[in-house]
């Protein structure tokens, strides 16, 4: 349905959107997921064609947008993150203009504008100004000028900000009704709204994809990496062999401690699997005092932040790029704690 290459938007010296692909598929709704200024509206602006890229490509039903730019935007309905809208018409002085310029024939104008406006729950507002409506309304008077037209695509760009819980839930359900007719794409910076209403998620972080996968995907790897963290006294190649060998744990990483002769151990395990007491049993066998022992879960929050946080460990960017999949994701996390750990021996 659509595709983007290797898409690159540059400001002056500024990378806001770096070499990002991905395709979409008919038939289900796609987050964009990342803080902000992550590059979702630039790269939403992009597939639109409302601003050229730098480089690469984005067609659309084999159209490129650039090169066929009115047969890809047929299939685009957009509503950016403004709501373009105009204050000083009516709801329904506004969708018969939108009406017109999307060149929807006459003889079918009228009631599929009583059929959108019926659909994001306008139709009561019909005679009022755009300008007297809530925050709320206008955003569904925005969604309603995408939605007109019926395209096959429904871009949305951060489709709740702004809004109340209330108007969050009803937004939430209206976007995902459009999935059976749509395919949707939004964009958000809030994970819980994402994984609520996407079938798909990619989350972008300084303008580059650092993971993608289904929310239940993103979800396991959450639930799937339990993570204890160890202190423990003794000979380093003696301590990881002895953990290794414990039933569910997946990875152990043993790193320098503050403390002469002991080591900070990472053990990851499945997300079933409580270790902790065999953990002592085995370093009690070994010989290897525990000094400390703390059992995390990683939640899929930490997991987003980790992927999208700034730049701070350089060295395992490059790694996190190459992220797009649950279990390539799993492998980074876990080189990052192990890298984490090193960090802190070394600074002692
Ligand atoms: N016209 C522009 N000129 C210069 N820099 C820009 C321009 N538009 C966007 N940027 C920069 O590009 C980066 C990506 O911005 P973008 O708006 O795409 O992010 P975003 O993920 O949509 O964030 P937000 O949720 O805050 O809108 C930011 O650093 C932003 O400052």
């Amino acid at each position: 349905m659509i595709e983007v290459n290797n898409l690159v938007k540059r400001y002056g010296d500024h990378t806001a959107v770096d070499h990002l692909s991905f395709k979409i598929e008919k038939g289900k709704i796609y987050g964009f997921l990342g803080p902000n200024g992550a590059g979702k509206s630039t790269t939403m602006n992009m597939i639109t064609g409302y601003i050229a890229s730098t480089e690469g490509t984005v067609t659309i039903d084999g159209h490129d947008i650039l090169d066929e730019p009115e047969q890809a935007k047929k299939c685009i309905g957009y509503l950016p993150e403004m709501p373009p809208l105009y204050f000083d018409m009516t709801v329904l002085e506004y969708m018969n203009f939108v009406a017109d310029l999307k060149k929807i024939p006459k003889d079918k104008k009228k009631s599929m504008i009583a059929e959108v406006m019926e659909m994001v729950k306008i139709t009561d507002m019909k005679n009022r100004l755009i300008k007297n409506l809530s925050k709320g309304y206008r955003q569904r008077v925005g969604l309603a000028q995408a939605i007109l037209g019926y395209p096959e695509v429904i871009i949305l760009d951060e489709p709740t900000v702004g809004l109340d819980p209330k108007q969050i839930i009803e937004i939430r359900d209206l976007i995902k009704s459009l999935k059976e007719k749509h395919t949707v794409i939004l964009s958000s910076h809030i994970l819980s709204e994402v994984s609520a209403v996407c079938d798909y998620v990619l989350i972008i972080s300084h303008g580059k994809l650092v993971a993608s996968d289904t929310p239940e995907n993103l979800g396991k790897l959450a639930e799937g990496s339990n993570t204890l963290n160890l202190t423990v006294k003794g000979e380093k190649d003696k301590i990881r062999t002895a953990l290794g060998q414990i039933g569910g744990v997946k990875n152990v990483t043993v790193a320098d401690a503050k403390e002469e002769h002991a080591w900070n151990v990472t053990v990851s395990t499945n997300e079933d699997s409580d270790v902790r007491e065999e953990v002592f049993f085995k370093m009690a066998d070994a010989k290897c005092p525990i000094l400390e022992m703390q059992s995390k879960k990683v939640s899929l929050e930490e997991i987003f932040l980790e992927l999208t946080e700034d730049d701070k460990k350089s060295k395992t960017s490059d790694k996190k790029m190459e992220v797009n999949s649950a279990g390539e994701a799993e492998k980074i996390l876990e080189a990052q704690n192990g890298e984490t750990d090193k960090k802190e021996g070394e600074d002692k």
